[in-house]
Formats: structure tokens, sequence, C-alpha cells
């Protein structure tokens, strides 16, 4: 069966993509110098907005890594790389970073679960999201970033320096911190919506 409306087809999706060593131990070190506790909001999601649902969808501290010219080359770097992944895989519409990138901290205790990053309201201009694994994996126990395909969970990998690349409907989460502490950056590039 055959019913072509005469667009070209082309297809090259992953639900993620790993990258390894492009940022550098040095690099790693100056965004782990950015945190600065009094600038740090505890962040905390309800599963339901209705206020029936306690249950927490998270627990961790994060603070924002300012659009200024000495955090520019973190930009750039994030930014080449989701135009990369996007040229090789998605071919999405993407405008930019319309929200700063993000610094997370976990702590013992601290999760994120289940969840798309992707959604009503602003954030259905969520086109790409991007994580980087800020922690050694021996700093801390739990922590896995895990994506949902399916019924099938992935982890990524944990390695310090580890960029991750991931449409922002894909559903993941991060594990509860059993030991020690997790930090990550997480940005969203945003885009005109679907079409
Ligand atoms: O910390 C991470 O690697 C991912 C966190 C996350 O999913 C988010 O902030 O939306
Ligand atoms: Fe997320």
């Amino acid at each position: 069966m055959n019913y072509s409306f005469g667009l070209p087809l082309k297809h090259n999706f992953a639900e993620q993509i790993y990258y390894n060593g492009l940022f550098l131990p040095h690099e790693i070190k100056m965004i782990l110098d950015l945190w600065k506790d009094d600038e740090t909001l505890k962040a905390t999601l309800s599963a339901g907005e209705s206020g029936e649902y306690v249950d927490e969808l998270r627990k961790s501290s994060v603070m924002f890594i300012k659009n200024e010219p000495q955090n520019k080359w973190v930009y750039d770097k994030m930014a080449g790389l989701a135009m990369k992944t996007n040229n090789e895989r998605y071919w999405f519409d993407l405008l930019g970073f319309e929200e700063e990138l993000q610094l997370t901290r976990y702590s013992e205790g601290d999760f994120f679960d289940w969840h798309m990053d992707f959604g009503a309201g602003d954030i259905s201009a969520r086109k790409l999201s991007i994580t980087v694994q800020l922690s050694d994996p021996d700093e801390y126990e739990g922590g896995d970033l895990q994506f949902m395909a399916n019924q099938k969970v992935i982890s990524a990998p944990r390695e310090k320096g580890t960029i991750i690349v991931f449409p922002s409907f894909v559903m993941h989460r991060v594990t509860p911190i059993t030991k020690g502490v997790r930090q990550s950056i997480v940005g969203w590039v945003w885009g005109p919506p679907y079409r």
C-alpha cells in the first residue's frame, strides 16, 4: 500500500544521542565554579496542578547560567552541538536558547521522576533537550539519567563530560541519589510548533 502526499521522506531518528570529550576537565571545573548557593532555587514540581496529588515529581537545587559575555563559550558549545545533532538527525526548526541554561545539583534523596520537557504552554516551544554530566561517576550513587522508549529503560553514560541530546518529547528521569552529589547542565533549544 502506497499513498504518498509527495513530500520526500528523510529520517535518522534516535531517542537520545551521546557525545564525549567536548567539554574539557578545566572547562567543567569553570562551570562548576559558577555554582552559588545564594542563587540556588529549590526545584520542586507536583504531579498535578489541582493540588490533589501530593507526590513530588522532582526534588533538586537549580540555578541559571546567565547569558552574559563571560559565559558565552558555554552557550556557544551547547548551541553548536545542538545544531550539529539537529542537522544530522532531526531536522527540526530551531530558534535558539530562549531559557537560560540550568545548572542542577542533586544531593542525597534528590530525584526527577518520569517526565517530558515538552508540554502545554511555553514549554511547547522546547524542541531539543541537552544535558551535560558534570560529576565523576564515583562521586555519587543512583542519580542515573534514564530514557523510556516504549517499555525499555535506557541509562545514559555517567562519564563526566558526556553530553546527551534528546528530543524534548522523550520521556526521561533522574533516579534518586542514594549517596553523594550529581551535577548537570540542562538546556532547551526552542523552535516554532511542529508542522
Ligand atoms: O539532570 C539531568 O541530567 C536531567 C534533568 C532533567 O530532566 C530536567 O531538568 O528536565
Ligand atoms: Fe527533563
